[in-house]
């Protein structure tokens, strides 16, 4: 295999990020021989890169390739866990059904066989409460718009200035907390994301390993949402940190093209101790 050219950096204990290709590699091949293995996902800032209009995200083709790969190897699961709800992720990653899909950061799951995502009464009240208050402000500042969500909805602020920004964010908060006891406020990059359920991807990344029964994780994510998965791995797990940002993960790679290369490599690790195994 040739040497791979992620600028992947370790935290060492100083908090200094030294450089650590090698460890990194040697942390993935000794994941690779785990007896069952689960690669968990985030979307967005992980393998697509960012876009205008979130329905035009896609993939990298070289990380769906490295998703495919890893699709076709015997005790392993891929899963996706984001932010967007379920319809959204199902349209924008275009992936085979075994993938586990995780949306609305937990609130939806989709899992070997179809669930609904079904809200009472009330939690049906509350969503028409934020649509009215959150089209409102959107209405008030300049290239804000909403993003329509089952549990909730994303106030999307990556077109407007950044005072635009600030007012909208300051009057969603205002606005929302003062109608809804107990809302959910996520934020995200560009966006300030309220939800009716308070699920977070940690919660959702556990119901997955349990799901799967796997005896190692990989989590790759961005955003400040991937941070409540990180926080849920254990001594043989892999987390991995795409681009800039504070983060607990162990590794840290520049951008999507980087995670792509390290899916690549544990595809192909992977691959090698199912093989050695059988
Ligand atoms: O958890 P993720 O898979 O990372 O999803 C987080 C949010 O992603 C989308 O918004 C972000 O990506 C858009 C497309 O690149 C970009 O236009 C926007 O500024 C970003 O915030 C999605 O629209 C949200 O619903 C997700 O929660």
């Amino acid at each position: 295999m040739s040497t791979p050219s992620t600028t992947a950096s370790h935290v060492g204990e100083s908090g200094i990020q030294l450089d650590e290709t090698d460890e990194l590699i040697a942390r993935l091949r000794e994941l690779a021989r785990t007896e069952r293995l689960l690669v968990a996902l985030d979307f967005d800032g992980t393998l697509a890169p960012e876009v205008d209009v979130p329905s035009h995200a896609r993939a990298l083709p070289e990380a769906r390739r490295a998703v495919l790969e890893l699709l076709k190897l015997d005790s392993t699961r891929v899963a996706l866990i984001s932010g967007r709800a379920m319809e959204s992720l199902e349209q924008v990653s275009d992936l085979p059904d075994d993938v586990l899909l995780v949306g609305s950061h937990g609130v939806e799951i989709r899992l070997d066989s179809p669930t609904r995502l079904t809200l009472d009464t009330q939690e049906l009240a509350q969503v028409d409460v934020l649509s009215e208050v959150l089209e409102d402000v959107a209405d008030r500042v300049d290239d804000v718009w909403i993003e329509s969500k089952p549990a909730g909805f994303a106030l999307h602020t990556r077109l407007a200035s950044d005072e635009g920004s600030r007012q909208a964010h300051l009057m969603a908060l205002a606005e929302t907390k003062s109608e809804i006891e107990g809302l959910t406020v996520r934020e995200g990059k560009n966006v300030l994301e309220f939800s009716i359920r308070s699920t977070t991807k940690g919660e959702a990344l556990l119901h997955l390993k349990e799901y799967t029964k796997a005896t190692a994780v990989f989590y790759a994510g961005d955003d400040v949402t991937d941070e409540d998965a990180f926080a849920v791995l254990r001594s043989g797990d892999f987390g991995l940190k795409s681009g800039s940002g504070k983060t607990i993960a162990e590794f840290r790679v520049s951008d999507e093209a980087e995670v792509a290369q390290v899916l690549a490599m544990l595809g192909q690790f992977r691959a090698e101790a199912r093989m050695s195994a059988s």
